[in-house]
């Protein structure tokens, strides 16, 4: 009995009762049947099921009252809330307090099936998992570079030996990689850290304005200059200027930054009084520098002033054994930001995160791994959700035997996004670009059948 799947029913309506009690006994599961809220919480303490399957309308008290309690004393438990009425709120409400899922009166037999199967599979996976959240959420967090690589370990003996120098340094990586964010860190690790930290995208710096944008400019330097104005130089003061995607400068813009570089010294547009620059330099690139030079796209004098200190920070495919702490400082961030529970990993799920490639490195895993945790709707971070989530980014496209219908799809999308939304119509309708009479329509749609 202990191993035994168990399934608890909890609704007023006895033909449901009996009906689903037969149903699920001939599919080898214990079963053991509530008539009212209070009772089925009793019974639920008692029997400790996998599975609770709630009506939402109980004669004593709300079946969303008794879904908090049970999310709240057995959150491994996996409640599946069924209704008889087009009660579009109280479904919102059930998903919001932690559902797994909610179906409609008259019952289909597919959709119990999927799922009562999905629930006890992840049952299944709960017991089979560890606990990977064990340290606080502080000790997690506390490393704001996750890394124990050697390469890794490099990384940040570079930073402490940059943390009382102003060296320029040049960060080199793949896309997703923590360009940025080690950016961050060198200037967070400096002795000028209460300084500012401006970042110029050079993706978007407009040739023409390079220079206004950088120097600054003097009041009536061009039409349209009703104000002098500092440059991003001037406001970094002696804090960082972070060059982001360098590569991505056009020539003529290349020549004047080498200038700047060069004599670290500049003029407000339309002025006449040279200013110093105090600022430490740092730029990031995510293209290969040493061949843009090759093929005549960037200066090989400015690539030399750049790389004084270089840093590579190498793609995560080349640091797979940085993933599972990776995992685990994402999970608890999400967690925090979405107020999900996720403390445990299929092993399967690791195993599929681990063989991964990850073209869009830690980036593309934090994604992810937000995606899957929403997808997963519980406490342990599933593999299939992981397998739905990496698919989602490419072009794959499952076996056709798991193929949904397009109806399927939408309505767990829907949910997802509501869920991930915390419930609000209003947000989610725009998240989805859909009006908020649309998307209260598809809901109720669930419910009508309509
Ligand atoms: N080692 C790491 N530890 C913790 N978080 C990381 C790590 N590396 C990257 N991240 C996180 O991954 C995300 C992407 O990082 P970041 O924006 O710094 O990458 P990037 O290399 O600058 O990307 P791009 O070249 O596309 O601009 C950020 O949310 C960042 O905080």
């Amino acid at each position: 009995m202990e191993n035994m799947n168990r399934v608890l029913v909890i609704d007023d309506d006895a033909s449901i009762r009996e009906s689903l009690e037969m149903y699920l006994q001939d599919k080898g599961l214990a079963v053991q049947t509530a008539e009212t809220g209070n009772d089925g919480f009793k019974l639920c303490l008692d029997y400790n099921p996998q599975v609770v399957i709630l009506d939402i309308r109980l004669p004593d008290v709300c079946g969303l009252d008794i879904l908090r309690r049970i999310v709240e004393t057995r959150p491994d438990a996996k409640v599946i809330m069924i209704t008889a009425y087009h009660d579009m709120e109280s479904s919102i409400e059930a998903m919001r307090y932690g559902a797994y899922d909610y179906i409609r009166k008259p019952l289909s037999v597919r959709e119990l099936d999927r799922s009562i199967t999905k629930s006890l599979h992840i049952s299944k996976a709960s017991l089979a998992s560890p606990h990977i959240l064990n340290d606080t959420a502080e000790q997690i967090l506390r490393n704001r570079i996750v890394g124990d690589t050697k390469a890794m370990r490099s990384i940040f003996k570079s930073i402490g030996l940059l943390s009382g120098n102003r060296a320029t340094v040049l960060i080199e990586g793949e896309t997703g990689t923590g360009k940025e964010l080690l950016a961050r860190v060198v200037h967070g690790s400096s002795l000028w850290k209460n300084e500012p930290f401006i970042t110029i995208d050079c993706t978007t710096l407009v040739e023409t304005l390079f220079e206004s944008e950088l120097f600054g400019y003097k009041k009536g330097a061009f039409t349209g200059a009703a104000e002098s104005k500092k440059g991003r130089i001037e406001l970094a003061g002696s804090g960082t200027l972070f060059f982001d995607e360098v590569g991505e400068l056009p020539l003529a813009s290349q020549a004047k930054l080498l200038r700047f570089l060069e004599y670290g010294d500049f003029t407000r547009v339309g002025g006449n009084q040279p200013r110093q620059c105090q600022a430490r330099i740092i730029a990031a690139t995510n293209r290969n520098l040493k061949d843009l030079v090759k093929e005549g796209l960037f200066r090989q004098d400015l690539f030399f002033r750049l790389k004084v200190i270089t840093i590579h920070v190498p793609p995560l495919r080349e640091r797979i054994s940085d993933l599972s702490e990776l995992v685990r400082f994402f999970l608890v961030k999400i967690n925090q930001d979405l107020s999900t529970k996720v403390a445990k990993v299929e092993k399967q799920a690791m195993a599929v995160l681990k063989a991964h490639s990850w073209p869009g490195n830690v980036r593309e895993l934090k994604n992810v791994l937000m995606k899957a945790v929403l997808e997963s709707r519980g406490t342990v971070l599933m593999a299939d959700a992981v397998e739905a989530a990496l698919a989602g980014s490419s072009t794959e496209l499952p076996d056709t035997a798991e193929l949904k219908t397009l109806e399927e799809v939408e309505k767990e999308y829907i949910l997802m996004a509501l869920s991930r939304c915390g419930g609000n119509i209003s947000t989610t309708a725009k998240v989805l670009g859909i009006s908020r009479p649309t998307l209260r329509k598809r809901l109720s749609e669930y419910h009508t059948g309509s």
